[in-house]
């Protein structure tokens, strides 16, 4: 697939003045038919699937409309039955009066239970198929950094929760809409004639107009100042992430001017929609008050006509309030479905927003940056010809770099035609200026990016090892705790997915009454953890998979929140042998033991971390930042190199903050597991330990030196 610029219209760029424009067009139309399919799929989550809650939630609005009616007309009954004076008639009264209130103060209640019902539901399966496909091998880096889609991280976590909640307030206000406006057109003619909803329809089309009219400005600019909002938080949280080292480089004043540029444009949007706002509100209010009036206007019509001239006044009041009600309530209508036209404008955005991010998921993202750009001015024209998947092949057990050549979108030559061979044993050690290309060299063997001209192959896996394993130039400890970064990428958290896939209603209820209890499902989608019979057995703990289980999805029925034990603090406890084995289906303890852990972290010489972070505890990437110096957490990664032992391993600087004692050991420790190295460094000290230098220059040429032929 070949992009060029032209494709960056696809979401126009926000330019003051000039924010996106989202209308009710076909493709608008098709994408809600599309999203709808998608959220009334059959079911995938152990909860009543999003379309019975949609079915109660139609059938108790329905039933609540019917109360409303009945309650609506009960003033008038009172006007009847007070002159007269009547007991028996006003305490039967007084008593249809409490079961229609308590019916409609029920309906009400249900009607707003079951708008939440589908509102959560319908977030959670939509949630839950974007971000399976969002967060996949070959498509979290594509969409990411080739993609031009803006924000994935705000479509996902807030436009989804948004169109969930206006698609509820939709089905619950707009379906029922026109039978009521039907029913009560009827009602309205038969008490005041034709004028009555004439002249109500009149006034129904003036204001729609004006609102519209009103609207349309506004709601262009609360997309403006959504997007906004969320490269202002992302802003935050990088500077939250970061905070060491602008503290360090003295870089308070600077950022704050730079958030403060960002607090103004925000600011500057919504300004822009305070403004439009006092327009549109007085024109709401305005007509939702006018309303009232002309309810009267439309009955003094067959009153001052003399039709009503026979009746006598007690019976014309309840009449007058009969009447009053129904006019009002078929106004009240055509004000729901103006007022709602600014819901289903958000909902057009929401809808937008979602299915473009949907639209990316499911187109072939390449993974070459240079096809975000339009090539035809590369030296190069053939450039894209190749199909991205006849580039990285899998087999034999070297590693193989044929004729490969690569171009940068700016068209800067990063190699050309290089040629090397890496055979297990063959240390590799890669060196050369910065920006020379060296961690390009690790995209592209770890898939990330496509060659232009060439062929690599990578080993492959065996039963025992994994094949590659590339540890990149950026230390990355992800969300768990110590047993989570050793078996890292291998999920200790497929419990909660399996769960979340294929746990029954039933399956659940008998988890609930302690029948039956989910054993671990393992599934192993990540890199080959070493035989279970190479791990020694000690005591087992909890892992990641703790922080996930299934009530950590949370409980949607009873609306209990996530009961997961976050570390929200770091304890000193040295003593790690009191939690044991607190979760019955644990995949991580399977794949490496206490004994094992500790013999590792003290092997890379991390022995205070080993006695001083509790093994279970789940800590936050940027809490490890915190718990881990740069070097420890490089010689953590050492310990996850040392725990999978792969037949070959890319190191990407990987001992860049390491000491130099400690970065020799470390080599050392690694050759004697029978792993062969592809060192990334500007230091001398590992020279000793290759075979081969591959020296990168700057004009796209490589060399090659043999340091040693053993
Ligand atoms: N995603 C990308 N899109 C476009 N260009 C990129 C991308 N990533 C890196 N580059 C460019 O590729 C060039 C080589 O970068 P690379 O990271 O491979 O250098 P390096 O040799 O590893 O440098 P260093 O020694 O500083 O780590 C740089 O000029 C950089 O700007």
């Amino acid at each position: 697939m070949r992009r060029n610029s032209s494709d960056l219209g696809r979401e126009e760029p926000l330019l003051p003045g000039r924010p996106p424009k989202y209308s009710f067009d076909a493709t608008m139309v098709r994408r809600t038919v599309q999203l709808t399919r998608l959220q009334f799929r059959p079911k995938v989550t152990p909860y009543p699937s999003v379309l019975t809650s949609a079915i109660l939630l139609i059938i108790f609005s329905c039933a609540k409309e019917v109360a409303v009616y009945y309650s609506g007309n009960l003033a008038s009954e009172y006007y009847a039955v007070l002159p007269i004076k009547s007991n028996s008639a006003f305490s039967w009264l007084v008593g249809k009066s409490l079961i229609i209130v308590l019916s409609t103060a029920l309906g009400n209640s249900l009607v707003k239970y079951f708008g939440g019902v589908y509102q959560v539901r319908t977030r959670l399966v939509l949630t839950h198929y974007i971000q399976s496909r969002y967060v996949k091998k070959g498509h979290l880096y594509a969409t990411v950094v080739n993609s031009l889609l803006d924000n994935p991280d705000q479509r996902i976590t807030q436009d989804i929760d948004k169109f969930a909640r206006t698609s509820a307030e939709l089905l619950r206000d707009l379906i029922i809409c026109p039978i009521l406006v039907i029913y009560y057109t009827y009602k309205t003619w038969d008490i005041a004639g034709y004028l009555g909803p004439v002249i109500i329809y009149a006034f129904f089309i003036v204001g729609t107009v004006i609102t519209r009219w009103l609207m349309t400005p506004v709601i262009t600019r609360v997309y403006a100042q959504e997007k906004q909002e969320g490269a202002f938080r992302f802003q935050h949280v990088f500077t939250r992430v970061n905070a060491e080292a602008i503290a360090l480089q003295q870089g308070e004043m600077f950022e704050q001017l730079a958030l403060n540029q960002s607090l103004m444009t925000i600011i500057h949007w919504q300004w822009a929609i305070i403004k439009r706002k006092l327009w549109l509100d007085l024109s709401t209010e305005t007509f939702g008050y006018l309303g009232s009036i002309i309810s009267y206007l439309i009955l003094a019509i067959p009153i001052f006509a003399g039709k009503y001239d026979h009746m006598d006044p007690t019976s014309l009041s309840s009449l007058i309030s009969q009447t009053s009600f129904i006019n009002m309530y078929l106004i009240y209508q055509f004000t729901t479905i103006v007022q709602k036209a600014a819901v289903l404008s958000d909902f057009a955005g929401f809808v937008a927003r979602i299915s473009q991010f949907i639209e990316t998921l499911e187109e072939d993202v390449s993974t070459t940056p240079s096809e975000k750009f339009d090539s035809s001015s590369d030296s190069d024209e053939d450039l894209n010809e190749f199909p991205a998947s006849g580039r990285l092949e899998t087999q034999g057990d070297s590693i193989v770099v044929e004729n490969l050549s690569y171009t940068l979108p700016s068209g800067r030559l990063l190699f050309r035609n290089m040629n090397f061979q890496v055979n297990p044993g063959q240390h590799l050690l890669i060196m050369g200026p910065n920006g020379s290309g060296k961690s390009s060299l690790v995209r592209l063997l770890g898939g990330l990016w496509t060659p232009q001209t060439g062929q690599i192959t990578i080993p492959e896996d065996t039963p025992q090892r994994t094949g590659l394993m590339i540890f990149p130039q950026a230390s990355y400890l992800t969300m768990g705790s110590l047993y989570d970064q050793i078996v890292y990428p291998n999920p200790s958290i497929n419990e909660a997915n399996n769960y979340f896939r294929h746990s029954t209603f039933f399956e659940r209820l008998w988890q609930r009454l302690g029948i039956k209890k989910t054993g671990p499902r393992s599934v192993n989608g990540g890199i080959v953890p070493p035989q279970a019979s190479q791990l020694a057995s000690t005591s087992k703990r909890p892992s990641l998979n703790s922080l996930c289980s299934h009530s950590d999805l949370g409980d949607l029925d009873s609306g209990k929140p996530a009961t997961a034990q976050r570390a929200s603090h770091y304890t000193m406890s040295g003593d790690t042998s009191t939690e044991v084995n607190q979760s019955p289906s644990n995949p991580a303890k399977e794949l490496i033991t206490d004994n094992q852990l500790f013999l590792l972290l003290n092997r890379v010489g991390l022995d205070r971390v080993a006695r001083t972070i509790p093994f279970h505890q789940t800590f936050q990437p940027s809490e490890w930042s915190q718990l881990l110096s740069p070097g420890e957490t490089q010689k953590l990664l050492f310990a996850r190199l040392l725990y999978f032992k792969p037949r070959f391993a890319v190191m990407d600087e990987s001992t860049a903050a390491v000491d130099a004692f400690s970065s020799v050991y470390l080599y050392e420790e690694a050759q004697k597991e029978g792993i062969t190295l592809l060192t990334i460094s500007h230091n001398d000290v590992l020279k000793p330990f290759h075979r081969n230098i591959l020296s990168f220059n700057n004009d796209g040429t490589i060399s090659q030196t043999v340091i040693s032929s053993s």
